[in-house]
């Protein structure tokens, strides 16, 4: 199976309610969907989201990368030889994570539809069900209890409470959720780096002094602010998860080493796909450090790979956030992962177990030559 051709498409999808971060507010997903053809006409699918504040890809760097520096390395390449196509996508340029986990998401797909096995079982096998939080977007209080009560009562037992907007009103956020849903679902907050580590120590620990029980703090400081991750993490008994501040292998061998997180928070838009996702697992596992595996705002066919990783390494991802489709108006995608609310669930279908995919616009390009 020899890859002959990538093409792209753009996917759009309303979301149900704006998303609202202490970065950013989207309305809809807006991702590159790459296709990777080969000779035996067997199509592998990735998908990549746009999140420049996070990861500073857009849609136009993510074409750019993989038609001009991804692409003309890979044709002709045969799937079987897997640990070789993901090395030519790592080392085809810096940066562009995004672009990278687009390609090595479908080359994966394609990998395991090689062997007529789901991806979940090539990468060492699993229970084929998990269960996700949802995001709850910083809003006003009101909002966010009337939010928080609603994901309740459609069966999400665990909320990721976006908060980093203003430490006053975080404060008062978390209580009243809190209140509002206390012993029927655990709560997650995520600053999305809103805080300074002094205003996360004050707040983290007002809120346990009140005795609200949070299961983590994510990201409380700036990406770049290990020591301040460090600080926190130190200072507080809620457990403190970083996201934006590891990307790859060697940011969390660094934070590990630093002891500045205490969980790691893994996206396939950051590690640039598969390949450094597995690794990350397996430094963490190493280190008895759990990690969660998290996803930006992505429609269920990146998602669907996360939660083949999720599902075969169970054993150190021991928390889900992977809600990108449940917050979607609907799903484009026939075939691949079940997505029913907070449970997830994965078929015996090859690779990712995608048919088609609804709604695409494509994206013509010309001659892949830089
Ligand atoms: C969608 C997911 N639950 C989530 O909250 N991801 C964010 C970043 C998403 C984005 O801005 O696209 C996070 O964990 O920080
Ligand atoms: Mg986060």
């Amino acid at each position: 199976m020899k890859i002959t051709q990538i093409k792209f498409g753009m996917l759009r999808v309303p979301l149900k309610t704006p998303f609202k971060t202490a970065l950013r507010t989207v309305e809809r997903v807006e991702d590159i969907v790459v296709m990777v053809h080969t000779d035996t006409g067997h199509v592998g699918y990735g998908e990549a989201p746009a999140t420049a504040v996070i990861t500073g890809d857009t849609h136009g760097s993510i074409i750019d990368a993989i038609h001009h520096y991804i692409s003309p390395r890979l044709i002709d390449e045969d799937i079987a030889n897997l640990n070789r196509i993901t090395r030519l996508v790592q080392t085809s340029m810096e940066k562009n994570s995004s672009a990278k986990a687009a390609v090595e998401i479908a080359i994966y797909d394609l990998w395991a539809q090689l062997y007529d096995a789901p991806l979940y079982k090539m990468l060492g096998g699993g229970d084929p069900v998990v269960t996700t939080d949802i995001t709850i977007s910083v809003d006003t209080i009101d909002k966010m209890v009337a939010d928080s009560i609603s994901a309740v009562e459609r069966g999400f037992d665990s909320l990721k409470i976006k908060v980093g907007k203003d430490i006053g009103v975080d404060i008062e956020r978390t209580k009243a959720i809190y209140a509002a849903v206390e012993n029927r679902a655990l709560l997650r907050l995520d600053a999305n780096q809103g805080w300074t580590a002094k205003q996360a120590v004050f707040a983290i620990t007002a809120l346990e002094d009140a005795g609200v029980r949070l299961e983590l703090v994510e990201q409380p400081v700036k990406a770049r602010d290990l020591e301040g991750m460090r600080y926190v993490t130190e200072r507080v008994h809620t457990p403190i998860m970083a996201d934006e501040s590891v990307f790859g292998p060697m940011e969390v061998i660094k934070l590990i080493n630093m002891r500045a997180a205490d969980i790691i928070n893994i996206k396939l838009m950051k590690t640039g796909g598969l390949s450094n996702a597995i690794r990350i697992a397996d430094i963490a596992g190493m280190h008895q450090v759990d990690c969660m595996i998290g996803c930006m705002l992505e429609s269920s066919i990146s998602v669907a790979a996360a939660v083949h990783l999720a599902v075969a390494k169970a054993d150190v991802i021991t928390k889900v956030d992977l809600d990108g489709p449940s917050l979607c108006q609907g799903n484009p995608v026939e075939g691949g992962v079940i997505f029913n609310e907070s449970e997830i669930s994965i078929t015996d279908a090859p690779g990712l177990g995608i048919r088609s995919i609804q709604g695409l616009e494509p994206i013509l390009m010309g001659s892949a030559a830089a």
